[in-house]
C-alpha cells in the first residue's frame, strides 16, 4: 500500500514557502451570544489572537460560522429563527457580507487583511475545483491575506451541504497542507460525555485514533446555533489525521488558546494526532470528500488481495454492484456480509460491470478494462 503514502514534508500542497500554517475555526456556539446574535468580543478575540500567530511567523486560515446569526437580526427575525431552508439561506446572503465586515474591522484593528472564500461541497468533490480552491488559498497565504472560509450557504443545495463548519475546516487544512487545525468552541473539548447530560464528564487530553469508542461519546449540538455538535468535530479530527494534521479541540474563550494549540501545550483541550502514514492527496479526496454513487461487493479473496496485498481490484472478485454509476464515479466496495471496507473510483458502469462480475481476466470480453478499480484509485478505510 506504499502508494497511499504521501512523500514526506507535508500533507495536501505541503507547508507553504515552509511556514507552518494553522487552520483556525470558530463555531457558531462561540461567535453567537445567547440571542443569537454575533458577539463582536467573540470575533476580536479570535482576531488578536491569529495577530499573534502571525507575528510568530505562522499562516493562519480562519473559518468562520455566523453568517445565518448575522442576517437574522438585519432582517427582524432574530424573535424566532425561521426554520425553513431556503428562508436561512436568503437570511446567510444577507448576513455573510456583515460577518466579513465584523471580521475586517476586528483584522484592521491588528494591520491584518482578511479575504472571504465561500465553499460547497462540490468544491472538494469535483478535482478541477478542488485544485482551483487549492491555488487561490495558496495565493491567498503568499499574499499575507488571512482567508475567512464558510460553507457558501446561499447557493448550497440542501440535500449535499456540509451543514457545520467542522468537516470543511479538515478539508481546508489538507488544501493549504495546514500543521494543525484548530477547532474552537464552547467546550473545553471532547468530553468523556456530553456536558448537558453528566456535569461530571471530564476532558479526554489526547486521542491517538479516532475510532468507534471515540464516535459513541460525541453528541450533537448543544445549542440551536451550533450545528454537528462533538460527532462532527470527531470527523474532522478523522480527516485531519488521515491528512497529517494535528487537530485541537479546545474552548475559544480560553486565553491564549490559538498559540498554546501551536505549542502543542499539554491540557489545552483534546488533541488528536495526526497518523504517521497518511494519505496522498487524490486517496483523501477519494476517501473523504466525494460522495459514492454505489456499492462494489466482492468476495473473501478479492477482500484479502485489497485490504493486505494493497492490489488492484479486478472483475474476477466481483459478486454484484448497487446504485447507479458511471465509469469515473466513486463507490464503496464491500464484502459479502455488507461491511464497507475501501473506497474508490470505479472504471466501469454499473450495467458493464454486472455483466463481468465474477468473469476472469482471460475470458473478458475484448475492451473491457482488466481492473474495476485500479489500486491508485482505491482507498482501504480504517476500521
Ligand atoms: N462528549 C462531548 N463533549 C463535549 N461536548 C459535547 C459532547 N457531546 C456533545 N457535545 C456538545 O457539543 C457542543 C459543541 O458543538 P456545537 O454546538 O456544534 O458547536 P460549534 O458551534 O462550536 O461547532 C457542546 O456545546 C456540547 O453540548
Ligand atoms: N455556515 C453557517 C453555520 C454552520 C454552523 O453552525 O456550523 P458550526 O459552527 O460548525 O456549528 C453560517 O455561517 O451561518
Amino acid at each position: 500500500m506504499t502508494s497511499d503514502v504521501a512523500a514526506p514534508g507535508g500533507a495536501g500542497t505541503g507547508p507553504v514557502g515552509g511556514r507552518r500554517t494553522v487552520v483556525v475555526k470558530v463555531g457558531s456556539s462561540s461567535l453567537t451570544d445567547e440571542a443569537g446574535a454575533i458577539d463582536e468580543d467573540a470575533v476580536a478575540k479570535v482576531c488578536a489572537e491569529i495577530a499573534t500567530a502571525r507575528a510568530a511567523g505562522h499562516r493562519v486560515v480562519a473559518v468562520s460560522s455566523g453568517a445565518i446569526a448575522s442576517g437574522l437580526p438585519v432582517l427582524g427575525l432574530d424573535g424566532a429563527r425561521p426554520r425553513d431552508p431556503v428562508t436561512l439561506q436568503a437570511v446567510s446572503a444577507v448576513g455573510q457580507s456583515r460577518l466579513m465586515g465584523v471580521w475586517d474591522r476586528h483584522l484592521a484593528a491588528h494591520d491584518l487583511v482578511g479575504g472571504q472564500v465561500l465553499l460547497a461541497p462540490l468544491d472538494f468533490a469535483v478535482r478541477d475545483q478542488y485544485l482551483h480552491a487549492r491555488a487561490t488559498l495558496g495565493r491567498l497565504l503568499e499574499l499575507d491575506v488571512v482567508p475567512i472560509v464558510n460553507e457558501n450557504d446561499a447557493i448550497a443545495d440542501d440535500e449535499i451541504r456540509f451543514g457545520d463548519n467542522d468537516r470543511i475546516a479538515a478539508l481546508v487544512a489538507h488544501l493549504v497542507g495546514a500543521e494543525a487545525l484548530v477547532l474552537l468552541t464552547d467546550t473545553p473539548g471532547l468530553l468523556t460525555a456530553d456536558p448537558r447530560f453528566d456535569s461530571d464528564a471530564s476532558l479526554i487530553e489526547e486521542i491517538l485514533e479516532v475510532d468507534q469508542h471515540m464516535e459513541a461519546l460525541a453528541g450533537g449540538a448543544g445549542t440551536a446555533r451550533g450545528s454537528g455538535g462533538m460527532a462532527t468535530k470527531l470527523a474532522a479530527a478523522k480527516i485531519a489525521s488521515w491528512s497529517g494534521v494535528r487537530t485541537v479541540i479546545a474552548a475559544a474563550d480560553r486565553p491564549g488558546v490559538v498559540a498554546d494549540a501551536m505549542a502543542d501545550v499539554a491540557g489545552v483541550g483534546t488533541v488528536v494526532r495526526p497518523r504517521t502514514r497518511r494519505l496522498t492527496a487524490r486517496k483523501l479526496w477519494i476517501a473523504f470528500a466525494v460522495g459514492s454513487s454505489g456499492t462494489v461487493v466482492v468476495d473473501a479473496g478479492a477482500r484479502r488481495a485489497l485490504e493486505a496485498d494493497g492490489r488492484s481490484l479486478l472483475p474476477a472478485g466481483v459478486r454484484g454492484a448497487e446504485g447507479r454509476f458511471a465509469p469515473g464515479a466513486a463507490v464503496e466496495v464491500a464484502d459479502e456480509d455488507g461491511a464497507v471496507f475501501a473506497k474508490g473510483i470505479v472504471a466501469l458502469g454499473v450495467e458493464a460491470l454486472r455483466s463481468v462480475a465474477g468473469v476472469r481476466t482471460a475470458d473478458l470480453p475484448e475492451g473491457t478494462p482488466h481492473e474495476v478499480i485500479h489500486r491508485d484509485d482505491l482507498v482501504v478505510l480504517p476500521a
